[in-house]
């Protein structure tokens, strides 16, 4: 949620939570006036203890010394009886009050339009920002109420012995209680601005980093990525840091006033004509009662931090505004930097750290270049490229497993089109596997332009060998950021030819931010077929030389499948090469070569015509595939 969602207004999101609150109200004063008695038992504690020892000092009789000794007893262990109660009246009520905002909150989650409720973000509602209203109750409120009643009580307490010192104590007491908390807030809100977008762009980043890995190797961009966390996790750290300085100032400051109160309510008390023992008392109540004070330098702190998820829960409480649809929030597209927006250079940093152009997003194909960088060694005979060349490639996951692949040759100079076909399990990802480097075969040879696949850097071949692998990684970020991903330089143009073909243009023109949509965590926010469509969209913009593509059409409907893999075929350029895995067996009359795979085997290959016309596994799930469309297109509106 944005902050244009939260409610605003002086302490709104406070009010809105505490309405909530108002049938436990009495157990809420219960447990503060539980928190102030265990402080005010410390400090009674600490006076009766100097008390005490000053009076002993002078060797009194023990009967004069009973009471005393008795009290100290007894407000020791007082005080460790009241804070157990506090502690237990403090969490009923809160938790009474966190099972009632939770109940609330859950009630308008689940009368949103379904788009608004992404996964991640409605379990961060239900589970953190209500954990915010229970540490506004027990680490704000509680602790405040009663650090301000104690600082009360101890004033008046002064006041009877020396009205002078109590004027001390209470100018300490203001500068410990209000002033401090006011200072760090201030010195520290900026950088605590900072900081929660910051971590929560760092935990996207290792989702990213994780989920993201094989689209990110497969797109070259893993190292820029990596750069990319590692300097969030500096600015982090860096910013942590300049926080924790401000404590320790803080802090120490809190000190200081502490003493000084102390010190000058000994001065005016003596120079008042107090016997001495009280003397030491106020000393040690007062610098007790400021150290009660500075809890709420703690709470102020704590308040902060807590605001931005009690503004989210309120905005989903009754008799708050109505939430505004939601905006992109800052810090939180970890492929952004991977792609910049058009006008800014975008280039990916080449192995020797100059910036390269990665791809041609103009959609000129990707020159093919040996591994060292220059242009290919072996040509076919015609004098082009030799392309890629699978030789009796041999692929096993597990030495006593069976062969996912076995004996695979495979042409594909470039501008060929291939489509794998066959049974779920028949080894079609793995090939794929093979063509870009990352399953490293077995047995035989796959060479790109007669150099082996595996001499290639692992920046340089996926500019040549790419596409729309299994499982592709939607990052939260926009949509602009996600399709730059593997073309750095694309220009709009670029973005709008390649969505047209994938069939997302439509629905990015239709979207009130266009390019910049957020598409939510793993493209929580899209459905299936737009999630399908925008890895596509990504592939193309990336324009490798062999473009591989598996399943690009799951999750669309049989009609729209055909016109989008009809354009993919049309629009790529006709030097770069295809490899499509596919189920669908319709659209493929175009193809060069269908290799059908069965248990890691090429049973049949060939053309569309012949296969189908051939007896086999081909001719049946055509034959399958016609019927069950012919139904489809029958019930189709
Ligand atoms: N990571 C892996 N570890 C072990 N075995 C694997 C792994 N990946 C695939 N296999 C096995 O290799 C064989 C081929 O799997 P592959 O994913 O290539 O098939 P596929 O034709 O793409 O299947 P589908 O159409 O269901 O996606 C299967 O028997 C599968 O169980």
């Amino acid at each position: 949620m944005s902050a244009a969602e939260a409610p605003r207004g002086f302490l709104r999101p406070e009010r809105a939570v505490l309405r909530l609150a108002r049938p436990y109200l009495g157990r809420l004063v219960g447990a503060g006036l539980l928190a102030a008695a265990t402080e005010l038992a410390g400090l009674l504690l600490m006076a009766t203890a100097t008390w005490l020892l000053i009076r002993a000092a002078g060797r009194p009789p023990l009967d004069a010394l009973t009471v005393a000794i008795v009290g100290v007893r007894a407000l020791a262990i007082g005080r460790g009886v009241l804070r157990y109660s506090e502690r237990l009246a403090g969490h009923d009520a809160t938790l009474r009050i966190v099972t009632d905002v939770r109940a609330a909150v859950f009630g308008s989650l689940v009368d949103r339009p379904a788009a608004d409720r992404r996964s991640g973000d409605t379990l961060s509602r239900l589970v953190s920002d209500v954990e915010a209203v229970q540490d506004l109750l027990l680490r704000v409120l509680v602790p405040g109420a009663a650090a301000a009643l104690v600082g009360v009580l101890s004033v008046a307490g002064a006041a009877l012995v020396s009205p002078a010192a109590a004027v001390a104590l209470a100018v300490g007491l203001l500068l410990a209680g209000v002033v401090l908390p006011v200072l760090a807030t201030a010195l520290t809100r900026r950088t605590a601005d900072e900081v929660a977008p910051l971590r929560g762009a760092l935990a996207a980043d290792a989702i990213d980093l994780t989920h993201g890995a094989a689209d990110l190797a497969a797109f070259g961009a893993t190292a820029a990525a990596l750069d990319r966390a590692a300097d969030r996790a500096r600015r982090l750290a860096g910013l942590e840091r300049r926080l924790a300085l401000t404590g320790w100032a803080v802090d120490g400051l809190g000190v200081l006033v502490a003493g000084l109160t102390s010190a000058t309510m000994v001065l005016v008390a003596l120079r008042g004509g107090v016997p001495g023992v009280l003397v030491g008392m106020l000393a040690v109540g007062g610098l007790a009662a400021v150290e009660s004070a500075l809890a709420l330098v703690g709470a102020a702190r704590q308040w902060t931090q807590v605001r931005a998820g009690l503004r989210r829960v309120a905005a989903l409480l009754p008799a708050t505004a109505p939430p505004a649809s939601p905006a992109p929030s800052a810090g939180t597209t970890p492929a952004a930097g991977a792609a910049s927006r058009e006008g800014r250079a975008a280039e990916r940093p080449g192995p020797d750290g100059r910036p390269v152009q990665t791809t041609s997003p103009d959609g000129r194909p990707a020159e093919m270049t040996g591994p060292d960088g220059r242009s290919a060694g072996a040509t076919s005979p015609d004098g082009r490229p030799a392309g890629l060349r699978l030789r009796d490639v041999r692929v096993r996951y597990r030495a006593d497993g069976p062969a996912a692949l076995d004996g695979i040759d495979l042409d594909l100079p470039p501008g060929r089109r291939v489509a794998v076909v066959g049974p779920s399990g028949a080894g079609k990802s793995s090939l794929l596997g093979v063509l870009t480097g990352a399953l490293r075969p077995a047995g035989g040879a796959v060479t790109l332009d007669g150099a082996d696949l595996s001499t290639y850097p692992t920046d340089r071949l996926p500019r040549l060998v790419s596409g729309l692998l299994a499982d592709a990684h939607v990052f939260h970020a926009s949509v602009r950021d996600n399709l730059l991903l593997g073309a750095a330089g694309a220009t709009e143009a670029g973005l709008a030819a390649a969505a047209g073909t994938a069939g997302l243009l439509d629905w990015v023109r239709a979207q009130p931010e266009g390019w910049d949509t957020v598409v939510g965590e793993d493209g929580g926010q899209l459905s299936g077929g737009q999630r399908q469509r925008l890895a596509l969209t990504r592939a193309l913009l990336a324009a490798p030389a062999v473009l591989l593509l598996d399943e690009p059409t799951e999750g669309l409907d049989p009609a729209a499948a055909d016109r989008v893999l009809a354009a993919v075929r049309a629009d790529t350029p006709a030097a770069h090469s295809i490899v499509l895995v596919t189920h669908r067996l319709s659209g493929l009359d175009g193809y060069d070569e269908i290799l059908v795979l069965d248990g890691g085997r090429v049973v049949q290959r060939g053309r569309h015509a012949e296969l189908r016309d051939a007896p086999g596994w081909y001719r049946e799930q055509w034959a399958l595939q016609e019927a069950a469309e012919r139904g489809y297109l029958a019930v189709a509106p």
